[in-house]
């Protein structure tokens, strides 16, 4: 297909959001948006709102504004930017080298760009075939499906329909393993030595889990697949969650608990990857890299690095424009 002909299809790639400015307000409005979801807080509304409103939306911006500028970069929020380069990385890959013109968007499902804004620049560019691509490895209902609902929701306005393909996960997909075991192994090559390694992931209410959601299911068999590509015994990695908010029990382990306990039982030297994160964000950069760090050294902890999300590298380019392939095989790639 030459690029002057109308595209097969198109990418609608989605992360979870991030406020347009690491200030109080803009990070007020977005947590607003968030925190209102009831993917995310399933609790009844009529005790949610006063909380969320009254409480939560008065104490938490500042300080999360705060952590925001902490991270923030040049152009803009790191998830943003991260997954803007990586968007851009994966058009180059997938149109330049095969002469294709397969337009691909990245939305977000709470804050801007929107979901509907991606969905209506793919008709404007005449992708009437619409590949989502949610930018979690990781299915849980409280993110992707949260991606589906707003799309749906988008569509219901629409009166001719795109046909569509959601991709659910890649927990267990060979270049997302591949790319995260690269990794481990340059940091280990670059400290000369093999540190105990961490993984870390986003936590969720465990009643959630109990509930159905397979996220720590689907969390573990990353850890599983990772840890035996790169030959570990048990002893020599931790499955861990961070991120709890709210009073209500979580998964465990928890990533603070685990990691304070590290150096009075001999695990003085760590590595700590997140593999939830396709792109890094604030919760890596701020949370993971230097929170978690902190409580560990506060401990006794000798040595701690964060190894970056995929990002933008070859690998995680690799990772997804396999992902657009192998999905979009109907629609004759
Ligand atoms: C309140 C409940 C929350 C659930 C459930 C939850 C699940 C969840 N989140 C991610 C990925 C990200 N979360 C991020 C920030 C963030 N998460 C919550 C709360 C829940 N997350 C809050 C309140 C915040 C905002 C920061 C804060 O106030 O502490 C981010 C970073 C966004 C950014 O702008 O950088 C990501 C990414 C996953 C993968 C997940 C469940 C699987
Ligand atoms: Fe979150
Ligand atoms: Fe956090």
């Amino acid at each position: 297909m030459t690029s002057s002909s109308a595209p097969k299809f198109g990418v609608l790639m989605v992360n979870l959001g991030t406020p347009d400015a690491p200030e109080p307000t803009a990070v007020r409005r977005y947590l607003k948006e968030f925190l209102s979801d009831r993917r995310v807080v399933d609790l009844n509304p009529i005790l949610w709102k006063p909380i969320l409103n009254l409480v939560i939306l008065n104490i938490r911006p500042p300080r999360v504004a705060k952590a925001y500028k902490s991270v923030w970069m040049e152009e803009g929020s790191p998830l943003f930017v991260l997954g803007e380069r990586l968007r851009n990385n994966i058009s180059l890959s997938l149109n330049v080298n095969s002469q294709t013109n397969i337009p691909i968007v990245h939305a977000m499902t709470y804050g801007n760009p929107s979901i509907l804004e991606g969905a209506n620049q793919l008709r404007k560019a005449k992708a009437n075939k619409i590949l989502v691509l949610p930018m979690y490895p990781q299915f849980s209902a409280t993110t992707t499906a949260a991606v589906y609902d707003k799309l749906m929701a988008g569509l219901k306005k629409c009166p001719s329909w795109p046909d569509l393909m959601l991709i659910k996960d890649y927990a267990d997909h060979p270049l997302y393993i591949q790319g995260l075991v690269e990794s481990i192994r340059k940091q280990w090559d670059e400290q000369g030595e093999r540190r105990h390694l961490v993984l870390s992931y986003h936590g969720i209410p465990k009643r959630y889990a109990d509930n159905g959601d397979p996220y720590p299911k689907r969390c573990l068999l990353t850890s599983r697949l990772v840890a035996e590509a790169l030959g570990l015994d048990e002893s020599e990695w931790s499955h861990v969650y961070q991120s709890r908010f709210g009073r209500e029990e979580w998964l465990q382990p928890y990533a603070d608990v685990t990691l304070r306990s590290f150096p009075a039982n001999g695990i003085k030297r760590i590595n700590i990857i997140s593999p939830a994160f396709s792109v890094d964000c604030l919760e890596t950069l701020e949370e993971v890299t230097f929170e978690l760090g902190d409580e560990f050294k506060a401990c006794g902890g000798e040595a701690y690095n964060y190894i970056p999300a995929l990002n933008d590298s070859d690998a995680q380019v690799a990772l997804y424009c396999d992902l657009i392939k192998q999905n979009s095989k109907q629609w004759e790639c």
